[in-house]
C-alpha cells in the first residue's frame, strides 16, 4: 500500500489540473485491478511461463500488490473455511510463492518514487528559474505606446519597479513581500484561446503594512494571490516572501504565511476549534500555546459564544465559516497574510468584528487584501493598488489617489421641470468648466475641477439662487475611492494589454 502511495505522489509531479488527476486516479485504480486479474493472474498460475518474466511484470506496481494479495489469499480450490493458516515467515525463502523478491522490489520502488517524486518538484521549480530568466531579459516593464495616452499616471507603478529592483540587488528585510515582473497565463482550454490573467507584476509590501488590492472581477487578483501561495505557478516572473523565493523555497514560505482564500476550505465534520488547533499544529503550535492561540482566534472572530467553538462546521452559518477562514489565516503568528475578500457575506456586527481583527492583526506582519468594498480598503488599508486587466494600474494611500484622479466635486442638483438650463447656467456662473455627467428628471450631476472653486461660494450661489429657482434639493461630495475605481477602470478599458 505504501508502495501504492508513493507512486500516487509521483504521478501527481504529471498533473496540473484537480480533475484530469482524479479522473486518471480513478481510471488507473480500476483498470490496474481489471489487469491485474485478466492479464497477470493467468501468467503468475501458469507454470510455463519464466519467473524472470514474472518478477519483471512485478515492476509495475499494480502487479506487485495484486501479486502479494493473490498470495496472501487461500487458494480458490479450498476456500476460506479450510485450514489454509496465510502466509508465515518461514514462507519467505520459498522461492515459489517469490514474496521475498516481491517485498524487496516493493521497498526498493518505494524508496525510489519519494525520491524522484522529491527530484521533480525541484526539477520543475529549476524550470520556472529559467524561464523566469528568459522573461526578465525581456523589457516587459517599459511603458508601453498605449499607456502613454492615457490618463493614469504610472510614476507610482515605476516607482514600485524601482524599488523591487533596489531589493535585487540588495535584499531588504523591512519588504516582507516582493513581487518581481509576475505573470500568470492561463492555457487554452474547452475551446477557449490561452488567458494572459496576470501581465507582468511588480509591487514591494513593506513589513506591518496592509495592501489593499482592488480591481473589477477577472482583474487577475485571486490567480495573483494563488501564485503568491503556492497553489498556481507562475508562468515567469517570481516573488520574494519574507526573504524566500516562492519557485524554490515554497515548504518553507508555507510555514510563514496565512491565507484566507476566496472560498472557504473548511471540513464539515470538525469543529471551529478543531481546525483553529489543526491549522496551529501545521505552524509549529503545540501544547498550552496551541491552546490559547486557538482560544483566543476563536474570540476575537466571534465564534466562541453558545459553544459554537465546539459545534460542527456544518451548522455554521455562511458568515461564522468566513470568520473561521479568516482565524485560520491568523493563527500561529504567520509573517505575510493573504484575505482574498475577507467580508464577503458578512453582517455589519461581524464586519466590524473582523476589521478590528485585521487592524489588530497588522503590527509586524504584511497583508494582502483583495475586497470590492472601497470602505473597507479605506478603514484598513495603508496603501491600494487598483488593477485593471492583469495590470497594476496604480498605487498610493487613499488620499493620494483621491488627489490625483478626483480633482473634481460632484455636484448634484435636482429643480422643478422646465428649470434644467437655468440651473446649468447657475452652474456654469459658479464654474465655468464643470461638466455635466448625468441629466435625468430634473435632476443633473456636474463634475467640477477643484481648483477655482470655493466650496463658500457655492453655498453663497445656490441660497440666492433659492430665490429665482425651484430647487428641490442640491449637494456638494468630495471624490469618493469609487469615483477613483470607475476612473482607472474606465481608462484601463482603453488600453487593456
Ligand atoms: N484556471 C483558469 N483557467 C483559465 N482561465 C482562468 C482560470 N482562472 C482564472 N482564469 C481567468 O483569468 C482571469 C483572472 O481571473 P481571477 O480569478 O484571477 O480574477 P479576480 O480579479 O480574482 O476576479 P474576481 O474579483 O471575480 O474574483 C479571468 O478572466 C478568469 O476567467
Amino acid at each position: 500500500m505504501n508502495l501504492q502511495i508513493s507512486s500516487a505522489f509521483l504521478m501527481t509531479s504529471y498533473f496540473t489540473t484537480v480533475t484530469t488527476a482524479t479522473v486518471t486516479g480513478y481510471l488507473y485504480v480500476i483498470g490496474s485491478g481489471f489487469v491485474g486479474e485478466y492479464l497477470f493472474k493467468p501468467f503468475v498460475e501458469d507454470t510455463s511461463v519464466s519467473r524472470s518474466a514474472i518478477t519483471l511484470m512485478e515492476f509495475f506496481p499494480p502487479f506487485s500488490l495484486y501479486r502479494i494479495i493473490y498470495e496472501l489469499s487461500p487458494p480458490p480450490a479450498t476456500g476460506f473455511y479450510s485450514d489454509f493458516s496465510g502466509v508465515q515467515l518461514g514462507d519467505l525463502s520459498n522461492p515459489e510463492n517469490g514474496i521475498l523478491v516481491l517485498l524487496i522490489i516493493m521497498v526498493l520502488e518505494w524508496a525510489t518514487f519519494l525520491f524522484l517524486t522529491l527530484y521533480w518538484d525541484e526539477f520543475g521549480c529549476l524550470q520556472n528559474v529559467m524561464r523566469s530568466r528568459q522573461a526578465l531579459q525581456k523589457p516587459s516593464t517599459q511603458p508601453q505606446k498605449c499607456e502613454a495616452s492615457i490618463e493614469i499616471d504610472r510614476t507610482d507603478i515605476m516607482r514600485e519597479r524601482e524599488i523591487v529592483d533596489r531589493f535585487l540587488q540588495q535584499p531588504d528585510n523591512s519588504y516582507s513581500i516582493i513581487i518581481d515582473n509576475i505573470r500568470k497565463v492561463y492555457p487554452p482550454k474547452d475551446g477557449n484561446a490561452e488567458k494572459v490573467a496576470v501581465k507582468g507584476f511588480s509591487l514591494a509590501i513593506q513589513r506591518g503594512k496592509c495592501f489593499g488590492l482592488l480591481g473589477s472581477n477577472g482583474a487577475g487578483k485571486t490567480s495573483l494571490i494563488s501564485m503568491l501561495t503556492g497553489f498556481t505557478k507562475p508562468t515567469s516572473g517570481t516573488a520574494y516572501i519574507d526573504g524566500l523565493d516562492i519557485r524554490r523555497d515554497m515548504s518553507e514560505i508555507y510555514t510563514r504565511i496565512g491565507v484566507c482564500p476566496q472560498f472557504n476550505l473548511l471540513w464539515e465534520t470538525l469543529t471551529g476549534r478543531e481546525h483553529l488547533m489543526f491549522y496551529g499544529r501545521l505552524k509549529r503550535l503545540n501544547g498550552a500555546a496551541l491552546i490559547e492561540a486557538a482560544e483566543q482566534s476563536l474570540k476575537v472572530l466571534r465564534i466562541f459564544e453558545g459553544g459554537v467553538a465546539d459545534t460542527f462546521v456544518s451548522q455554521y452559518s455562511g458568515g461564522m465559516k468566513r470568520r473561521l477562514s479568516v482565524a485560520i489565516s491568523l493563527i500561529g503568528d504567520p509573517k505575510v497574510v493573504y484575505l482574498d475578500e475577507p467580508s464577503s457575506g458578512l453582517d455589519p456586527a461581524s464586519r466590524n468584528a473582523l476589521w478590528n481583527a485585521i487592524k489588530f492583526a497588522k503590527k509586524d506582519r504584511a497583508i494582502v487584501l483583495t475586497t470590492h468594498s472601497m470602505e473597507e480598503a479605506e478603514a484598513l488599508c495603508d496603501r491600494i493598488g487598483i488593477s485593471a486587466y492583469g495590470r497594476l494600474r496604480c498605487t498610493g494611500t487613499s488620499k493620494e489617489l483621491k488627489a490625483k484622479y478626483g480633482g473634481t466635486f460632484v455636484f448634484t442638483v435636482t429643480a422643478a421641470a422646465g428649470e434644467d438650463e437655468a440651473v446649468e447656467q447657475l452652474v456654469r456662473s459658479i464654474s465655468p468648466t464643470a461638466k455635466r455627467t448625468y441629466h435625468i428628471a430634473g435632476t443633473q450631476k456636474f463634475e467640477m475641477p477643484k481648483h477655482g472653486v470655493k466650496i463658500s461660494e457655492v453655498f453663497r450661489a445656490m441660497e440666492q439662487a433659492k430665490g429665482s429657482l425651484n430647487i428641490v434639493a442640491w449637494g456638494l461630495v468630495d471624490t469618493t475611492l469609487e469615483d477613483v475605481f470607475i476612473k482607472v477602470a474606465k481608462e484601463s478599458e482603453k488600453c487593456p494589454d
